[in-house]
């Protein structure tokens, strides 16, 4: 039997196959050549890498583009025992496509939907705002989030580039989302150092941080994170693709989890960084020196932390269990 696996933090348009984004470039006319070659994607520092995502994700043009994308990378999951996923959404891909906001949502729904009905995978969705688009654009994000009502969408997000603005200047944003019930979550730690996970502790009060790896510099904020409970999303694999790590052997994520640091397995961004949720949980064993035991206390705490309601919980931990 394959290991049960759970995942809080991959980026929809991110999860998109080099195969799939050439077929829809093709069908709609889209020049990917500067993003695109030989089936792989194209990019070579942080900066390029949100340029590249940016292209890539530009190739969904309907609603049925974005549900097949869903479905597919749900089915995929479950198929390596995946039975949680958070998935990162972003509505400003509909309004780029033609589509509504409303048309983007209804459409990756209708992707979990199928994939659930199809083989049980149980997932949420978080809507991102992008940092480099500024406050205005994140609090819009913000707005639109509490007040759509599409009901799988449980938490709110930011990503983009960590190095733009400061996170105080995103407070409002994350206040909005949380007012209007939502859990929160915020990219921290990953291009920028200790600063940017304390500011984004003491300024969004998120429910987890998204990587919040570079916290390892300073040990009282290690200790912090793990006195408070605080749950990372790490992305090994997608630090070091992005240089934050030179290898596999260096990353932090076995140094946190031995600090009490409430840790959890994630792909990020899985074809951009030749990974996948199977091999990060590979790689933490045969690469990080991870036991399967601690490998497993990740999965039931990306549970434990998952953006779902109280019944959904306690079913998810029948499944690890059963
Ligand atoms: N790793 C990452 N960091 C920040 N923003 C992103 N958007 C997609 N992937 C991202
Ligand atoms: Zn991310």
């Amino acid at each position: 039997m394959t290991t049960p696996k759970a995942e809080l933090h991959c980026h929809i348009e991110g999860a998109t196959p080099p195969a799939l984004a050439a077929r829809l470039a093709d069908k709609y006319g889209i020049d990917l050549s500067s993003w695109l070659h030989e089936g792989r994607y194209v990019w070579h520092d942080f900066s390029s890498f949100i340029a590249c995502y940016a292209a890539i994700a530009s190739v969904f043009r309907s609603e049925e583009d974005f549900a097949a994308l869903a479905e597919a990378y749900l089915d995929e999951l479950a198929a390596a025992g995946a039975i949680y996923s958070e998935l990162f959404v972003s509505p400003e891909q509909g309004l780029a496509a033609g589509l509504s906001r409303d048309g983007y949502m209804r459409a990756i729904s209708a992707g979990i939907e199928a994939a659930r009905n199809r083989t049980g995978i149980e997932c949420r969705m978080v809507m991102i705002g992008e940092r480099h688009m500024g406050p205005e654009q994140v609090e819009g994000a913000a707005r639109y989030a509490v007040s759509c009502g599409f009901p799988l969408l449980t938490g709110f997000n930011m990503a983009g580039d960590e190095r733009v603005g400061r996170v105080a200047d995103y407070a409002r944003a994350f206040d909005i989302a949380r007012d209007g019930g939502l859990k929160l979550t915020i990219h921290a730690g990953e291009v920028c150092g200790p600063g940017s996970v304390r500011d984004a502790l003491d300024l969004v009060r998120p429910d987890r941080i998204g990587h919040g790896v570079r916290a390892v510099e300073d040990p009282g904020l290690v200790r912090r994170l793990a006195d408070e409970g605080v749950v990372l999303e790490v992305c090994p694999g997608s630090n070091i693709a992005l240089s934050v790590y030179p290898d596999f052997r260096s990353h932090p994520l076995r140094q946190l989890f031995d600090a009490g640091v409430r840790v959890t397995l994630n792909s990020d961004d899985p074809p951009f960084f030749d990974t996948s949720l199977a091999r990060e949980y590979a790689v933490a064993q045969s690469e990080m020196g991870l036991s399967a035991a601690a490998i497993a206390a990740m999965t039931r705490q990306a549970i434990a932390a998952a953006f779902v309601d109280e019944p959904t919980r306690a079913r998810l931990y029948a499944r690890l269990d059963g």
